[in-house]
């Protein structure tokens, strides 16, 4: 039977004039209360303070997990992130996400028994090939993790591979901004291991992922190009060679040492592009026909852009002259876009997400409207309805990206597209078109990935104007302004911009309700929700809890509102 996504009103439901408005100040988690190590503290945004003492005042104020198991991740300790925050807003519900069910395809050891496994081992031992692998190599969870990939290249050798490349994306911005050698030598140890078994394992090019192949969104495909000519050529692009740095190393550590003598302040994100050369300087990796290529980053956003390098036909793809084209077999560890299917070959399949709240509050006729910066749109729009692009209802909904800044001009700019995305946040609520508006702020997030404290205080005092204009038309509209966060970033940094990394903070849940008349309050923080699992309060207990104030009945299948009526 298909699923009703009607919804049933409430039996005392509130009635507002204006918008029920959901603001999430990305990266925005609750830290200490110290100045000289939190930049939300540093910066004093009075507006925002206001609002959630205002909240706390009025019993509509609540702390919300945002990391770990509350977001679908295996462990306590994994730090939340923009997918599983949004998809958790978006679906109300708590799915296992992609490296968990990489964890667990690993632990059954399914992975290696799938087809497409086969695949990949078949057309590389058919035509005598090379098995590739690339993506982030770093343990921060957030699109990959290091033991996963270890797994992936013991398989691979059981599987009868004796020939690896592997092309490698330095981290820093979900781990610390310079750990990258340390696993390099964690790679560089396990390949040895292989060699020592006459399986010619080798790392053969890399660069920082924020420079390099992980760009987003479609929002600067020059990333991808340098990686594309790095893995498939054996190229690093002229605009990246100079008289010092030659581009060609004959070890992936020669390259990343002297990137360090050069740019002591580099971080790895930003590492330039390198090629490891033979003693005759032919680059050890370049692909060739009959080769196969794994992907081992398991989130969609920034895999999706390579994937299409690597498998949309000529006439598909228009961002760059892709030269010539080696023909290839192309896995992603997971699929990375489950609508327009991309890659076709993918070894977990990803999870499946159902019943978003989009789809509830497009089927009981509620309008609504997105809008974030092109760094985040895709969060609150693809994100937040379970991994699907475009609107629901085109009639009920509209959605507005507002074009980015290059990442390089982050922390420079701290203010990114905020102002912009403001004014057209504000002229959507001005509008009285929508009943659920919901906005992505990226700058606490993005500026708090460039480590650096002062363009962080600045960022923040930016979503304090920010938010002060959003308020005003929220009040002038007679609505609800709900301020929260999809995890923690920018509250914790120092002076030495050594932490890029989101957190596991929880995350502010205030309500401002410009025509409250104590018809409901919050459930208290600390206070177990009526959810069976004992999780108590997370990002997916928000859409039960905004339907509620829109005036419906939460699902039965959505993690329990936080809503509670006053009688
Ligand atoms: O991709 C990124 O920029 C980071 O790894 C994670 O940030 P996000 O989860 O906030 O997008
Ligand atoms: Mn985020
Ligand atoms: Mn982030």
């Amino acid at each position: 039977m298909s699923h009703d996504y009607h919804l049933a009103p409430l039996a005392n439901p509130i009635h507002r004039e204006g918008p029920v408005v959901l603001l999430i100040l990305d990266g925005y988690g609750i830290g200490k209360n110290e100045a000289k190590e939190n930049p939300i503290v540093a910066a004093n945004p009075v507006v925002i303070n206001e609002l959630v003492h205002q909240a706390k005042e009025h019993h509509l104020y609540t702390r919300l997990k945002a990391h770990g198991p509350a977001v679908g991740l295996p462990s306590e300790s994994d730090m939340g992130n923009s997918e599983v925050g949004h998809n958790a807003f978006g679906c109300g519900q708590i799915y296992s996400q992609g490296t968990k069910l990489v964890d667990e395809s690993f632990a059954s050891g399914v992975i290696f028994r799938t087809p497409q496994w086969h695949q990949v081992v078949a057309e590389t031992a058919a035509h005598n090939g090379t098995l590739h692998m690339f993506g982030l190599l770093s343990d921060g969870n957030i699109h990959s993790h290091m033991n996963q990939i270890f797994k992936l290249l013991d398989g691979a050798v059981e599987s009868g591979i004796h020939k690896i490349r592997m092309h490698v994306l330095l981290d820093g911005r979900d781990v610390s901004p310079t750990s990258g050698l340390v696993y390099i030598n964690q790679l560089e140890e396990k390949l040895a291991k292989l060699r020592e078994h006459n399986v010619d394992a080798r790392i053969a090019t890399g660069g920082g992922r924020m420079y390099v192949t992980m760009d987003r969104y479609g929002s600067d495909w020059k990333m991808v190009q340098r990686g594309w000519e790095l893995m498939v050529h054996g190229v690093v692009m002229p605009e990246d060679v100079t008289s010092e740095y030659s581009g060609y190393f004959r070890s992936a550590t020669e390259a990343i040492e002297l990137g360090r003598r050069l740019w002591p302040a580099k971080q790895d994100q930003y590492n330039p592009p390198f090629v490891v050369v033979d003693e005759a300087g032919q680059p050890i990796g370049r692909m060739q026909d009959g080769d196969a290529v794994i992907n081992w980053n398991f989130r969609g956003d920034r895999a999706v852009q390579i994937t299409q390098t690597f498998t949309a036909p000529d006439a598909e793809f228009t961002h760059f002259a892709r030269g010539a084209m080696p023909r290839l077999t192309y896995a992603g560890l997971l699929e990375y876009d489950t609508e327009v299917h991309i890659p076709r070959l993918f070894l977990v399949p990803p999870p499946e997400i159902h019943h978003t709240m989009g789809q509830y509050l497009c089927a009981s006729g509620v309008t609504s409207y997105a809008v974030a910066e092109t760094h985040k749109y895709g969060h609150v729009t693809f994100f937040w309805n379970g991994n699907k692009s475009g609107c629901i209802d085109e009639h009920l909904e509209q959605y507005d990206c507002v074009e980015s800044l290059p990442n390089a001009q982050t922390e420079s700019h701290p203010e990114m597209k905020a102002p912009e995305v403001t004014d057209k946040l504000v002229e959507a609520i001005r509008s009285g078109r929508f009943r659920f508006v919901r906005c992505n702020l990226a700058n606490p997030d993005m500026v708090g990935h460039t480590g650096n404290f002062q363009s962080c205080v600045r960022a923040v005092q930016c979503m304090n104007q920010c938010v002060e204009r959003v308020a005003r038309e929220v009040e002038a509209r007679g609505g609800i302004l709900i301020i929260t966060a999809d995890h923690g970033n920018v509250e914790i940094k120092d002076n030495k911009g050594s932490k890029t990394s989101h957190t596991c903070a929880p995350v502010d849940f205030a309500v401002r309700d410009f025509a409250y008349h104590g018809e409901y309050t919050l459930l208290p923080e600390g206070q177990p929700t009526a959810d069976a699992d004992g999780l108590g309060a997370g990002l997916s207990n928000v859409a039960a809890t905004v339907m509620n104030m829109l005036g419906f009945e939460a699902p039965a299948v959505y993690r329990k509102s936080l809503y509670v009526p006053a009688h």
